[in-house]
């Protein structure tokens, strides 16, 4: 759960302003590079390769225009879609520039959380009005858990979504369109609104539809104008509608707008990416381009020669390991694919938390991962959250959740029982308020084979992280390995195709080894 904070005054020019700090020296960068980082354009496209430097050029650019115009007091601006994205953003501006280059005003945001900024501002000024007339508001990450919420895939049912009726916040029932934990009835939904409750995708809907108002546009472009002095987005092939119609905005409120990316890479379809409006966006607002083409990631002639021939649609052939312990990391489409791998791959989440069961065993995965790696897995807060536990505290009594591991370790049917029964226990031990209900038998048999999973993962004597290429997304390794369907392997020999999503998330997952990529 994040709480949506009303960041006007802490954005707000009369403020303090910002300590200035002396400007670093900056790392050797191609000419390609600098030219793009050092712009003086006030609407730049930077178009780039994987590998090529997209995110040490947003970083390099961020320090440019942060350091180079002390006399502008207002912030700058990093952008990103997701969390693991902005974080990686803000590490490299940060170990390029030093920790002060993102104190106060200035910030690394996913667009989410800037959705969140600029309703709180509107609701603040009395631009607009929620029910009750909350100024500040609870943002989910979904409805799930909820009153009200359930999973809702039938064409036939009517979910709510929040709009404006003047300039006061309602709902509305709509059909569904794609499957997902929503809330059908009109009484559960506005008494979470009433109670100054929502998710972001209430934020999106309520910021889309006051940007469709001339008005109240007016009023966005006004508080952008008056805080920020330039936005940098990275990776903006994954942006919807509602993020390009932001940068419109910015860029059309004469902000200094950066977009950067790669539309090989675009892989939020999930979230409504729509990286075939990027060209239209850059053209109608006269960006100048700056494409970034020498690649520093491949080391080797093999990886060198697989990124080129991903690009050119022509057949990729990758050689086999019969030993994934030889790769740095192992990736594939969907966590499924890497459970029914070799046992030396220890997969760091299990996927989409659908029970408090699922939870249970998420957080038993959370030990082993921890145990192996010296990291959270993935979804572990969540699956505390779940059980309505505090994440910090699991950790810290993790010796019990590490007595139930060792149960387990016999690796059989009567272990993974034993398991489930003692894991109950240590969740009342832990305060969850939550219990372990007894499943199905489908449902129950899916729980100990992953229970039997894990077992044999403890027992092996080496693992390697695997993850999903969407958490691999940015990110680089000496030698990769994958596991892929047979569907993928036929579309690797066709030749990918950028306009296929599926081709896409391999091409992602391709160019993620600086040395060597194989399928294991
Ligand atoms: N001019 C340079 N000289 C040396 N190394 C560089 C240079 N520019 C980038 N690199 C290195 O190349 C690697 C890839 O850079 P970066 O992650 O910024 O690329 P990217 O285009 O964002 O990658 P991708 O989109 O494929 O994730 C990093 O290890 C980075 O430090």
């Amino acid at each position: 759960m994040s709480r949506c904070l009303n960041t006007w005054q802490r954005c707000s020019i009369s403020s303090t302003p910002p300590q200035r700090t002396t400007m670093p020296t900056r790392s050797p960068l191609t000419s390609e590079q600098r030219a793009a980082a050092t712009t003086t354009a006030n609407r730049a496209f930077i178009v780039a390769a994987p590998g090529s430097g997209k995110t040490t050029v947003a970083a390099e650019r961020f320090g440019v225009i942060r350091y180079d115009t002390p006399t502008d007091l207002r912030r700058i601006l990093a952008l990103s879609f997701t969390r693991s994205a902005r974080g990686e953003l803000a590490a490299r501006i940060r170990r390029r520039w030093g920790s002060g280059a993102l104190s106060w005003p200035h910030q690394a945001l996913t667009l989410d959380t800037l959705h969140c900024e600029i309703l709180a501002f509107l609701l603040r000024r009395q631009v607009i009005s929620w029910m009750g007339d909350h100024t500040e508001l609870t943002v989910l990450d979904t409805w799930r858990g909820q009153t009200g919420a359930r999973w809702m895939s039938k064409e036939m049912d009517y979910r709510r979504i929040a709009v404006l009726h003047g300039t006061t916040v309602g709902s509305h029932g709509v059909k569904i369109t794609r499957p997902d934990y929503n809330i059908g009835a009109k009484r559960h939904f506005e008494e979470h609104l009433a109670a100054g409750r929502c998710t972001h995708t209430e934020v999106r809907q309520i910021i889309a539809a006051v940007l469709r108002r001339a008005e109240l546009r007016m009023e966005v472009a006004k508080y952008l104008t008056a805080t920020t002095k330039a936005i940098i987005v990275d990776e903006v092939f994954d942006a919807n509608e509602l993020d390009l119609e932001l940068v419109r905005l910015a860029a059309s409120a004469r902000i200094s707008t950066t977009v950067i990316g790669d539309p090989w890479q675009a892989l939020y379809d999930f979230r409504g990416a729509r990286p075939e409006l990027v060209p239209q966006l850059v053209e109608h607002e006269g960006f100048e381009s700056f494409p970034v083409s020498a690649s520093f990631r491949f080391e080797t002639p093999a990886m060198i020669g697989i990124a080129e021939l991903a690009r050119a649609h022509r057949p990729i052939a990758l050689d086999v390991t019969n030993d994934a312990t030889e790769c740095n990391v192992v990736l594939a489409h969907r966590w499924d694919n890497l459970w029914t791998g070799p046992d030396c791959i220890l997969p760091l989440s299990f996927g989409r938390l659908d029970n408090q069961t699922d939870a249970a065993i998420a957080l038993l995965l959370d030990r082993l991962v921890q145990g192996h790696f010296g990291h959270a897995a993935i979804y572990a807060d969540e699956a505390a959250a779940l059980l309505g536990l505090e994440p910090d505290i699991v950790r810290a009594e993790g010796a019990l959740l590490g007595a139930v591991l060792e149960t387990l370790r016999p690796a059989t049917t009567q272990a993974a029982t034993a398991a489930i029964t003692a894991l109950r226990a240590v969740l009342r031990l832990l305060g969850s308020p939550r219990q372990l209900r007894r499943m199905p038998e489908a449902g129950e048999a899916v729980q100990l084979d992953r229970l039997l999973a894990l077992a044999r993962r403890m027992n092996q004597p080496h693992v390697v992280a695997g993850m999903t290429v969407h958490q691999a997304k940015g990110r680089e390794w000496p030698v990769v390995g994958l596991r892929l369907a047979d569907v993928e392997v036929a579309r690797l020999t066709a030749g990918l195709k950028q306009e296929r999503f599926d081709d896409r998330v391999l091409y992602v997952a391709l160019t993620r080894a600086a040395k060597k990529v194989v399928r294991c």
